[in-house]
C-alpha cells in the first residue's frame, strides 16, 4: 500500500484528505503543519500532498526532494518564484501542482478553452468566483487556471489579457480582455463561473463545489498516480484522463 504524508494536515483540506485517503486504499503516514518536521514526514511517506501556504512551499519541496518522495501541490496563491521552485524540484522528483483537483474543473478547463477559441473576438469573457470568508488568496487558483484556459483559446496569455476587478471610471470594456472578480463570504466551498457575453446573448459555465471531498479525492488520486513516476512536472489532465 502507498502511504500519504500531508503538509497542512490540520487545515480544512488536510483534514478532508486524512478522512478520504484510507477509503481510497492509502494509509496516512502522518502530517505536518507550522510545527512539525517536513523532512521526517517526507522520509516516512511514499507520496506527499501539500495544502498549506505559499510561504511553506520552499521547505516542503526541499524535504520532498531530499527524501526522493513525489509531491502533489494543491496550495494556491503561488507566484512565478514558486513555479520556478517547482520546476527545479521536478528535475529530481515527480511533482504535480494544480489550483483545483476536482474532475469537474478538470473538464471545465477544456470546455472553456474550446468555447473561447470557437466563439471568437466578439464575445467578452468574464470570470467570477466565490469562496468562504477565510480564503487567503484572490483570485482563486481555479479562476486563474480557467482564465489561462480562456486566454489560450483566444491565442493570448492571462498576464496579457487579464483585468483583476474593476472600480471607478473604468470606461468601456477593452476588447480582448478577460475580466476577473472575487467574492468572499460565509462557508462557500468554491464557486466558479466563466461568462461569455456578446450583443444579445450570453453563455455561462458554472461549477459549484458543495463538499471538499471532491478536492480531497482528486488530490489522493493524483498523489497515488505520482508514486513511482520518473522525475518531472505532471498535470491533472494526465491523472484524470480528461
Ligand atoms: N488545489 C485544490 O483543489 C484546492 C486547493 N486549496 C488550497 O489549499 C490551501 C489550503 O487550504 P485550506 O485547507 O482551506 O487552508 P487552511 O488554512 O484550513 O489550512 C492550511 C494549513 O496549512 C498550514 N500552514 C499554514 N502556513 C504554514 C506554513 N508557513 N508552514 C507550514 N504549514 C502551514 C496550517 O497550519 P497551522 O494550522 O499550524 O497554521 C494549516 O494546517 C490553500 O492555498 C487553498 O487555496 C484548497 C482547496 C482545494
Ligand atoms: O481555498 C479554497 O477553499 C479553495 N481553493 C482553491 C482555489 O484557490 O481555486 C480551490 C477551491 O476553489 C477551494
Amino acid at each position: 500500500m502507498t502511504s500519504i504524508g500531508i503538509f497542512g494536515s490540520m487545515g480544512r483540506m488536510g483534514l478532508a484528505i486524512a478522512e478520504i485517503a484510507p477509503e481510497l486504499g492509502a494509509p496516512v503516514a502522518g502530517g505536518c503543519d507550522m510545527s512539525g518536521d517536513p523532512n521526517e514526514l517526507a522520509r516516512k511517506s511514499d507520496t506527499l500532498v501539500d495544502f498549506s501556504a505559499p510561504a511553506a512551499l520552499e521547505a516542503h519541496l526541499a524535504a520532498a526532494r531530499a527524501a526522493g518522495t513525489p509531491i502533489m501541490i494543491g496550495t494556491t496563491g503561488l507566484g512565478a518564484r514558486h513555479h520556478a521552485m517547482i520546476d527545479e524540484a521536478a528535475r529530481d522528483i515527480a511533482v504535480l501542482q494544480t489550483g483545483n483537483t476536482s474532475l469537474g474543473i478538470g473538464l471545465l478547463s477544456h470546455l472553456v478553452r474550446e468555447a473561447a477559441a470557437r466563439l471568437g473576438a466578439d464575445w467578452d469573457i468574464e470570470i467570477v468566483e466565490m469562496h468562504h470568508r477565510n480564503k487567503a488568496d484572490a483570485p482563486s487558483g481555479t479562476a486563474l487556471m480557467l482564465g489561462e484556459a480562456a486566454a489560450q483559446g483566444i491565442g493570448t496569455t492571462l498576464s496579457e489579457a487579464g483585468v483583476q476587478g474593476r472600480a471607478g471610471l473604468t470606461g468601456p470594456r477593452a476588447a480582448g480582455t478577460i475580466g476577473m472578480a472575487a467574492l468572499r463570504g460565509g462557508s462557500v466551498v468554491g464557486d466558479h463561473s466563466v461568462i461569455f457575453a456578446t450583443a444579445g446573448e450570453r453563455i455561462e459555465f458554472t461549477h459549484r463545489a458543495d463538499d471538499r471531498a471532491i478536492f480531497a479525492r482528486g488530490a489522493v488520486r493524483a498523489a497515488l498516480w505520482l508514486a513511482g513516476r520518473a522525475p518531472g512536472r505532471y498535470t491533472m489532465d494526465q491523472v484524470l484522463g480528461v
